[in-house]
This record gives C-alpha cells, structure tokens and sequence, in this order.
C-alpha cells in the first residue's frame, strides 16, 4: 500500500517516463527471475511499476490476437496476389515462401555474387528455369542451354525489353519512353553507324587523344596522381559524343558535363520512383525530377544545330553533304517518321545514356586488369605498335589488336558489372522451353554462371588468360572477340536485343587502351600499388570510384 501510494504522489510525466524501465523490469524478472536487477539502478528499482505484471501480460494477449490476424491477411493476400503463387512450378534460388523469400532476398542483397553461386550449384540437374528473390519481385532465369535459347530467340510481342527497362529504370519517366519508346532510333547504330566505322576510326582517334590529354595533363617526366573514373566518364562522352555531334560540341565541356550529369539523373530518379507508390509517380516526377531542366540544357545545345543543318541542306540542296554523325541520320529519321526536334533530342539523350558509363565502366576494369598484371603490358604495346606500323591509325590495324581484345574480353568475363543481364518482361502468358511463364514474369541471365562455368571455360575458368580468345578462335574456327556475344559472353546482353553499339564500344575501348599504352607509364596509386576492391551493391557492381592512378609521359624508344 505503501509503495502504491508512493507511486501515486509522483508527477504523471515522471510516471510516464518511467514505463519503459518499468516493463523492462517486468520482462527482464519474467524472463530471468533468479537473477539479481543489475540492469536497473537502484533508486529505480524501489519504484512500483504502474502495470503490475498480470495486467501487462493482459495486455500483450489482447494485441497478439490481431497482430496474428493481421499476419495471417498480409500472407495470404501476398500469397494470392503476389508472383510467388504464379511461379511456384519453379524451383527457387532459397526460400519460395512468399514472405520468407524476402528474407533470401535480403541474403542475396548482401552478397549477390556469391549469394547465386552457391544457390546455383544446389540446383537439381534437369532443372529448366529458376527464379531468383528480390524485394520488388522475382527474376526467373533459364538454367540450361535449351531454355537460355527459348530466351534469346522469343520474340519482341512475347518478351519485351523496352518494358523491362521502362519498369527497372522507370524509363516512360527518366528517358521519356512515353515518346521515343518505340525505339527507331536502335536500328540507326547497327546500320549507320556500324557500317561507319572504318571511315570514323580517324576521328575517334583524334577525339581520344584530345581527351586523353586534356584529361591527363602532364609535364616533363614526373609522376602525377589522377583518379580514374571521372577522367574517363569525361573521355568517353567526348569521344562518344565525336560521333554523335561532331566537332566543336563534342569538346564543350558544359555540354559534356549535362550528359554525364543527365545519366546520374536517370538512375537517381528510377530508385526514387521506384520507391514511390505507382499512383503517386507521377506527381513525384513532376516535384522532383532535375531530367526536364537537363532536357532544356541539352535542347539548348542541339536545336541551333539542328536548325542550321536544315537551312544548310535547304540552301546547298543536291549537293549538301551530310554529315557523318547521329544527329544527321536522327534528323533525316525525324522527318521519315514526322516526328518533332523533341523527340529528336529525346533521342540523342537516350543514346548518351546508353554508351557513356557503360563503356567508362568496363574501361575502368580493363585498365585496373592491366595494371595489376604488369606483365602483360609489353606484349600489348609490342602488338599495338606493330598494328600501327602496319596499317596506321585504321580500322584493320584496331581489328588486328587480338591479345588487346582478348585481354579485354577477359576483363568483361571475370569483371561483371551485375549478376544478371539482358531483362525482359513476359508481355503475354507464354510456354518457353517447355514451362508456363506468367504475363509480367522477368526473365533474364546469370553472368555469373555463363562466365565461370567451369564446364565451358574448363579448369583455367579462374584465371587472367588474355590468351584464351585467340586458342579458341584457333580450336573452333569461330571468330571470338569483345563483340562476339553468346551463352557464355553476356557483357553485351543477349538475343536480338544485345548491345548494337558493341562494334564502336569495341573500337573506342581498344583505341583508348592502345594511346594509354603507347604514350603512358601507369601504376596504381595506392598503399601496395594494388587494386582497390569493386563497389558492391546489391545485384550491380562498379570499379573503385575512388581508385587513383599515377601517369607519367612515356619516353618512346
Ligand atoms: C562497353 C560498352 C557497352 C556495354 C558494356 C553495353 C552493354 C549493353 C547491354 C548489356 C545492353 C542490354 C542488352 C540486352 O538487353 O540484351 C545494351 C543495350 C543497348 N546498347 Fe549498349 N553497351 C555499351 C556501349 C554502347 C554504345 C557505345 C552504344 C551506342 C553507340 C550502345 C547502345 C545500346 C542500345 C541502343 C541498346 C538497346 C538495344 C535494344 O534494346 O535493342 N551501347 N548495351
């Protein structure tokens, strides 16, 4: 009586503050009744809770009732709305169950790599597809080579990768596939400019040297720090952008630095939206998005010269010369299909989305492969100096580079930029392989297995063999270079939707490569000059954004 009476005569806020100690006490005495209060100081311990203990435990029976129905509805409604019901025919990398698959989805968050590695070689043989966890749904991935060929040879009104980039970048908002999801502009790189490679080579030469040198300034024969991948993103838009715009607005560094900037926008924005509920992406778009002010900047730069083409065609009539670069076959692309100047510079954004960071990225890995294996140095810079000799600055001599493209291959093989690749959303219920895929259903590849299947690339599928290439080509008679894509070489995506830039990424990669090694000495600048470790996260991984290097001019002999 006491004690409650004590209690009573306290302020109600001190009571109040008090509760917490008070159920911990109640708890703690439940739980471990023999032993001795040390958590709890002693003027607290001579308090009386206000909840005796009976009444607590009252009061947690009556929340477990709804908080157990509350569970129950939101696994059965996950369980009958969800994927997980639809794709139970196929075997799961980890939990199936539509809520404890989350928690394989965090597992596989954490180390995606290894994550699919292991869940892969626990896959029953005869398996035909699998389907891997994620927060927002499953991907499913074919397991063996009959069904990664259903895959790649299903058709556009089957599998759609316009809807899956429009669902994992939330393209209709950040690219505006609203407009220009159609696509026409994709055909444009497999047929003008693919066939202009030969005639570009001197170009894209030139504009790598520019950009090498503005980028790694250097003087006299001392060493110099630089860190690497804002260098390169640079580099690589402008020699990117040699083809698409042309000079002088290649080299205009505010223009160079929109497009770069523009590509951050893209993704930065495809994580917001996606954490924002459908009905609400809109509005949140329009709130938040910095993509139309990178829109109006870019339209700044293109649509003078837009203009003065037209008038230049318009006035030298038959004998206009075009010229050879993206904006020209977009513009003449623009009037077969009646579009406007938007929808035109909505196109030339797209296409820098596309080729900057991905080509600065898998250069980022090469160069690191090169200078944590010294050694092969060279040998590289004897093949390029005899393709030079040979043939000059061309396009045969860029193509003759074979140790040069090797070793790049093989940095794509063992360097993977995410474990999986090549999205497509199933736009229709469809049998494939054999097995029933749902409408909606994501279905892509594992890098990871497709390029250390010790099966294919036999007992040296761990190893740094820039050799490798050029014995296969010489064992199968198949052509085996950085464009060759296949089950087993994914780095360009797979089927009738892989990379159709990949013969100029090619040439650009291995021009690059060769001026760093011609003109060059490199070495890491770190503690042991070794390389710093990839960036993980989640399913997608990038070089070291902080890894520097030390450059110095290269005395030629
Ligand atoms: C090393 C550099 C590059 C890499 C690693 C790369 C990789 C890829 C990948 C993985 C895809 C998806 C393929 C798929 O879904 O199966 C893709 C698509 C595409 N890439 Fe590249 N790419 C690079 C450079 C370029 C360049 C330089 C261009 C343009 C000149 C380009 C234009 C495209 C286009 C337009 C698509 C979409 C194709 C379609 O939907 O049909 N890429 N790229």
């Amino acid at each position: 009586m006491s004690f409650f009476s004590r209690a009573i005569r306290r302020p109600r806020c001190v009571r109040r503050s008090l509760r917490p100690i008070h159920s911990f006490q109640h708890c703690y005495s439940i739980l471990a009744p023999d032993l001795p209060s040390i958590f709890v100081p002693p003027h607290i311990s001579t308090f009386v809770s206000p909840y005796p203990p009976t009444a607590m435990l009252e009061a947690l029976r009556g929340l477990a009732t709804p908080a157990l129905l509350a569970a129950a509805t939101v696994y059965f409604l996950a369980w009958r709305f969800g994927e997980s019901r639809r794709l139970a025919h196929i075997y799961s990398l980890g939990f199936s169950d539509p809520v404890l698959s989350y928690w394989s989805a965090f597992l596989m968050q954490i180390d995606s790599k290894r994550y699919i590695q292991k869940q892969w070689e626990r896959v029953p043989p005869g398996t035909k597809w699998v389907k891997l966890p994620g927060f927002i749904r499953w991907y499913v991935l074919p397991f063996g080579t009959e069904e990664f060929q259903a895959l790649t040879r299903a058709s556009d009104d089957i599998v759609s990768s316009t809807e899956a980039v429009n669902e994992y970048l939330h393209a209709r908002h950040t690219l505006r596939n609203d407009i220009i999801g159609d696509g026409i502009q994709v055909p444009l790189i497999n047929t003008e400019l693919t066939r202009s490679l030969g005639e570009l080579v001197p170009e894209v030469n030139e504009e790598a040297l520019a950009a090498l040198d503005e980028m790694f300034p250097l003087e006299g024969n001392e060493w110099k720090s630089f860190l690497v991948s804002p260098a390169l993103l640079q580099i690589f838009a402008k020699v990117a952008n040699r083809v698409l715009v042309g000079l002088p607005l290649c080299r205009d560094a505010s223009y160079i630095k929109t497009n770069v900037d523009f590509a951050v926008n893209v993704i930065v924005m495809s994580f917001v939206l996606c954490a924002t509920p459908p009905p609400l992406r809109d509005l949140v778009d329009r709130l938040v998005s910095p993509i139309p002010k990178k829109f109006e900047r870019i339209r700044g730069y293109l649509q003078p010269i837009i203009d003065a083409r037209r008038a230049e065609k318009e006035k030298l009539g038959a004998e206009y010369e075009p010229h050879p670069d993206m904006l020209s076959w977009m513009i003449d692309l623009a009037e077969q299909h009646g579009r406007d100047d938007r929808d035109i510079i909505l196109r030339m954004m797209s296409t820098n989305f596309g080729v900057i960071h991905t080509a600065s990225m898998n250069f980022q890995h090469a160069f690191y492969s090169l200078l944590s294996m010294p050694q092969y140095m060279e040998e590289l810079r004897a093949e390029v100096v005899q393709c030079i000799d040979e043939h000059g600055w061309s396009k045969t001599a860029v193509d003759n580079m074979k140790l040069m493209d090797g070793f790049i291959k093989e940095s794509q093989r063992l360097n993977i930029i995410g474990i999986i690749i090549g999205n497509r959303i199933a736009t229709k219920d469809c049998t494939l392989a054999g097995v029933f895929i749902p409408k909606g259903t994501m279905l892509t590849a594992n890098v990871v297995e497709a390029h250390n299947s010790r099966d294919f690339w036999g007992p040296t599928v761990d190893e740094f063999d820039p050799y490798r290439y050029i014995r296969m080509e010489k064992e199968t008679g198949k052509k085996l270079g950085i464009v060759t894509t296949s089950a087993n070489s994914l780095s360009f995506g797979l089927g009738r939707h892989s990379c159709p830039g990949r013969f100029f990424a090619a040439q650009e990669l291995k021009l690059l490569m060769a001026h760093l090694l011609l003109d060059y000495e490199m070495k890491f600048d770190t503690k042991e000059q070794s390389r710093p470790k990839d960036v993980w996260f989640g399913m997608s991984c990038m070089p070291n954004p902080n890894t520097r290097v030390l450059l110095r001019k290269r005395v030629k002999a």
